[in-house]
This record gives C-alpha cells, structure tokens and sequence, in this order.
C-alpha cells in the first residue's frame, strides 16, 4: 500500500486546486480520495498506479475545472510521489500562475501536460533537468519569455506550445526524436533551426519573426555574413585545388607503377571463403579456398570497419572468421550466422550476396545509419564490403523475434495485449524517428517484417537490418499483386500495418495462399466482426475498443495505395494516443 506521507501530499496538492476542509478532507464529491484509503487499493479516482500496488505513478486531473495556482511542492518536493510519478495530466482547467521551479524535482515525469490552462509567466529553466520527458504540452496557455533549452531531453516525442506568448529564438530540440513539434502562434523570432525543417509550415505559423523553410519568409543576411560567404567560398576554392592536385599527383604515380602490377596478390591480402553448408567462415591466406562447396569470393583486404560501439571492442576481422559460425536462417538476400568469438562475444553476421552497390557508396550508407541512433533500432557494430559480398555485424540477441513469440511454440509464454501494444508504440517511434532522419537520404529500412523485429534483454523491441535493401524494386513479401513495392518509406509503412495486423491477429501474414491484409479488408468489408483478433486476447478481455482503434491504424498503414498510407510520424502519433488511453484506463473511475 501507499505511504501516508504520500496520500497526504496528494490531498493536499488535489486541496490547492479544489475545495476542501480545514482538515484537508477533499468536499468535491468526483473525487474519493480520503487519509484513511489507499490510493491504488481503493482505486482513487483519476489516479493510476504501479503494478504491485505500491506508489502512484499518474495522476490524470483533466477537464476537470480545477483552478488556482499550481503548486507543486506537495507532489514534486515529497519523495514518497516524486520518485514514482511519471504522468502529471493538467490539461483543460482554469489553473493560474507560474510552473514553478520545483517541477525539476519530479524526476521521472514522462508526461507533462498542462494546455489549455490560465498558466503565465516564463517556463523555468530547470524544466530542462527533466530528462526522462516525453511529451511535454503547455500549449494554449499565457506563457511568456524565451523557451528553455530542450537539447537534453532526447527521448522527448511530443513538444506542443502553440498559442502562448513565448518570445526569443526557437532553442536547441533533439528534433530527430520528435513526433509532434508546434510552436505555432507565439512571438518566436529568428530562423527555423535546419534540423527542425521536416516539420510543416503548421509548426512554426503565427510567429511574425520566424524566418526561413518551411516559412516562405527568407532570413535576412546579417551584415557579417556577406564576408563570412566570401571565405567560405575561398576555402571551398582552395580546398578543390589541392584535392585536384592529389589526384593528379595519383594518376602520375599509378602510371609510373603500371609496370610493375601484374605480381600476384601482396602477402597482406587475404580470401574471404564461406563454406555454404553455413558451418563456417573461415580464412585461407592468399590463395583460393579448396574446400569443395566454399563460396569464394576473390582477393580482398582485411578492412572490417567497426563503427563505434562497446560490444565491438577490439573486434577483428581474423576473429570473426576463426569463430565457429551457425547458419540461422537464409533469407531472400542472404544468409545470417550466429558467430561465437573467443572472448565470448555472440555476434549475429548477415552476408548479403550480389549487391550491386560499390564498397564506397556502401560504407556512406552504412555510416548514414549509424548516425541515426535509437534505443529501438539495432545498430550495425562492423561491417565489411568487397565486390562479390557485404558482411554485416550485429549484436547477437538471444530472445529472439517477434516473429518467433507470435508464431513459435513456446510453451507457456504468454503474450499479453499491454506488451503488444508497448511493441507497437516502440516499432512506430522508432520508425518514425529513423524516417525523419533518412529523409533526404532516402534510406528506408526496406525490408520490415516481424522476424526482423527482436527483443533485447528487457524484452524491448529493437529493430534489425535497417537500410540492407537496395532500391531495385523488390517486391513486398505480403504482397502478391503485381505493383511491385520498391524500398521506400511507403512500402515500410506497409510492412509496420502488416506487423500491428500480426499483434492483433496472432495470425501469420501469408500461410498456404492466406494474405493476412487482404482477409483483414474483407472481414471490414462484410460486417464488423471480434473474431478478427487474436483469442488469447479476447480472453485476456483486453479492451476492444483500443484493439478497434490499433487495427483501424494497420489498415490505414496497408492501403493499396502507397501514397495514401499515413506517414511514420502520423502512425506514431496516433499509436502513442492510443497507448494513452490504455494508461489512462487504468487510472480508475470512482
Ligand atoms: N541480431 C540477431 N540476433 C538474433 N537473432 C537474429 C538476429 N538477426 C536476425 N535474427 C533471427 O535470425 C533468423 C534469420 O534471420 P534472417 O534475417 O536471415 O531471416 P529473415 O528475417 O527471415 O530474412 P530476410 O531478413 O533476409 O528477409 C530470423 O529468425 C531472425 O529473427
């Protein structure tokens, strides 16, 4: 049960807010909050709770026409609440004043949501602090003054402060992460950071001195600038020439050595051969490999490039090709080993096999998407190209797929519908985060399907083998009709719809001539049916009416018509609502 200190916190905290008596029992009859219940027991109206029961972690105080000012020292100064609480819901009050500088010590907020309020003055600056925040909606308020700096706070996915009357420049965002960004009908002045751009003209309206994309208003140049142009183009100017004399340099000496290249390969290189049983990788030194069945795949250098990461210590390309390797599986475009190195290290290494991207092009690509990290995304560890194959290194994750914990047989595991749901909140955000990135690069993941969603040790989903597909045109496995699906954005979005119909179904896409999107649109089509969900699901009673509104999203997702489908950052916005209403339901009604 709940500490009395912290029952004693909330009353009085819901007592600044509403009527009470002088012995702060709480008169409004909405709510039943009294000293001698339990908050989570006795179901508190409008409170939400951890699952042993133990401390609150929501209060959800929305539209409830509360008012005075908001003081936060009972929730936020009182570690009984502020160690737990994670989502402080405000919205639609008459609540007055300054958010006060205390909110910094309610350290596990998540959400803060406080629109549509009376709430002036500036925001204080220790709202920065809050770096575990999500989603942060102070919009339709009288706010004032500049905007703290957000530049910590990287997991926040929604910032909403449209309709205030903030001034000063639009500060520093890990806008990469955000789903819903609207500072829209403010005083803001200045130009629209660069990385804040793929947000549309509706974020940024109504600020008459915000300057630059997606606002057709151009920034003026400052009166330094036109200098500094100047000797950015000289060092551009200067910069080609060396370059030009580097190459030139190079042709004179491949010339001068253009004689002496026909000796066989140098005692540095080395033959990558792969037994094609899967059983191992192996290395034979300048020579081609005699084993019978080996795929050999001509002279190269030993250039694994590892790309940062802790796992990747130390990591050789000898190492990997002396570990024992286990073929898992053999996909469309290649097989995926698990490697076991000697120190222990569990690799999983996909080999992709005629690829037709040059060894350069494919390391930009690589690099790319290691820039675009995300706790919900696998990262490459190290990979390797030559002419004939491309080596990706991954960290071997033993739980397994989604694939395997909807389909496989595994005996008493159970899939419950808050963690389906948690599956698809992180699939979407990550999605949505990667596609923001990879915009103007063009980089989908190309290739999304439930067995390259894996879990890691907290059973989170991670995403695997990002951008591995070349933009040829490959066709959608899910799809049979004869449009042929290229790796785009629009055909990830219709891989994530078939993976949500795959939570809510527990079926398999295709089976035996069965296509998992097209049985869903005849069964919408015909009447309206539960039987479409899985049974486990049913009988857990999850809630139909969220399991409605998650399959009302898939099917957007796998609309004929590619460029009908919702966008990534849509999907995560309307997935996240949905995972909304699934907490708040948890919050009791009295
Ligand atoms: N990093 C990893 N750790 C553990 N298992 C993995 C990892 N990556 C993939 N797997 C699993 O290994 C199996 C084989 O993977 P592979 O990618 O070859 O197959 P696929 O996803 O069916 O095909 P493809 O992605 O090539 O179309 C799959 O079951 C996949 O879930």
């Amino acid at each position: 049960s709940v500490e009395d200190e912290a029952k004693r916190s909330l009353i009085s905290f819901l007592c600044s807010l509403s009527t009470c008596s002088t012995t702060n029992s709480v008169l409004d009859p909405r709510f039943n909050w009294t000293i001698d219940s339990d908050p989570c027991k006795d179901k508190w109206s409008r409170v939400g709770c951890n699952k042993k029961e133990s401390s609150v972690t929501s209060l959800y105080l929305d539209q409830l026409n509360l008012s005075g000012p908001l003081k936060l020292d009972p929730l936020c100064k009182v570690p009984a609440v502020a160690d737990s609480l994670s989502k402080l819901v405000l919205d639609g009050n008459s609540i007055s004043g300054e958010v006060p500088p205390a909110i910094s010590s309610c350290r596990q907020l998540t959400q803060f949501q406080v629109s549509r309020n009376h709430l002036s003055g500036k925001l204080p600056d220790s709202l920065s602090a809050l770096n575990n925040l999500k989603k942060l909606d102070i919009s339709f308020n009288n706010f004032s003054g500049h905007l703290p700096n957000m530049g910590r706070i990287s997991g926040l996915k929604l910032f909403d402060a449209q309709n205030n009357s903030l001034t000063g420049k639009i500060p520093e965002f890990v806008f990469s992460n955000l789903n819903y960004f609207n500072v829209s009908y403010n005083n803001l002045s200045g130009p629209i950071p660069r990385s804040a751009r793929d947000f549309s003209v509706d974020s940024f309206m109504g600020n008459p001195f915000l300057c630059g994309a997606p606002l057709t208003s151009k920034c003026p140049k400052s009166k330094g600038q036109s200098t500094k142009d100047i000797l950015m183009y000289l060092g551009y100017a200067l910069l080609g020439l060396v370059l030009l004399s580097v190459i030139v340099y190079k042709i004179y000496q491949r010339k001068k050595n253009a004689g002496k290249r026909d000796e066989a390969v140098t005692a540095n290189d080395k033959v990558v051969a792969l037994d094609d049983n899967g059983d191992k990788l192996n290395q034979e030194s300048g020579e081609i490999s005699k084993t019978g069945n080996s795929i050999v795949s001509g002279p190269v250098s030993t250039s694994l490039v590892v790309l940062t990461s802790p796992t990747a210590n130390g990591l050789r390309f000898e190492d990997l090709l002396r570990a024992p390797a286990e073929l898992l599986g053999r996909g469309k475009h290649g097989g995926l080993y698990k490697v076991i190195c000697e120190n222990g290290t569990t690799f999983a290494v996909k080999r992709i096999k005629g690829w037709a991207i040059s060894s350069d092009e494919f390391k930009k690509r690589m690099q790319r998407i290691d820039e675009a990290k995300h706790p919900n995304v696998l990262p490459v560890i190290a990979f390797y190209s030559s002419k004939q194959e491309k080596l990706l290194v991954y960290e071997y994750q033993q739980t397994g797929s989604l694939f395997r914990l909807l389909h496989g047989i595994q005996m008493g595991q159970t899939f419950e519908w808050t963690m389906r749901l948690n599956v698809a909140v992180g699939i979407a955000n990550a999605l949505a985060a990667m596609h923001q990135h990879h915009r103007e690069s063009n980089i989908a993941h190309g290739n999304l399907k439930s067995s390259n969603i894996l879990f890691n040790k907290n059973m989170e989903p991670i995403i695997s083998e990002y951008g591995l597909m070349s933009q040829d045109g490959d066709t959608s496995s899910d799809d049979s009709s004869s449009q042929a699906i290229t790796a785009t954005f629009e055909a990830d979005i219709y891989g994530l719809g078939v993976i949500l119909l795959e939570l809510l179904t527990g079926k398999l896409v295709q089976n035996n001539g069965f296509n998992l999107a097209k049985w869903v649109h005849s069964v919408l089509r015909e009447e309206w049916t539960v039987e479409v969900f899985d049974k486990s699901l049913i009988s857990e009673e999850a809630s139909e009416e969220r399991m409605v509104d998650l399959l009302q999203v898939a099917v957007k997702c796998v609309n004929p018509e590619p460029a009908s489908r919702p966008n990534a950052n849509q999907i995560a916005t309307m997935i996240n609502a949905i995972k909304d209403n699934e907490d708040r339901s948890l919050a009791f009604e009295p």
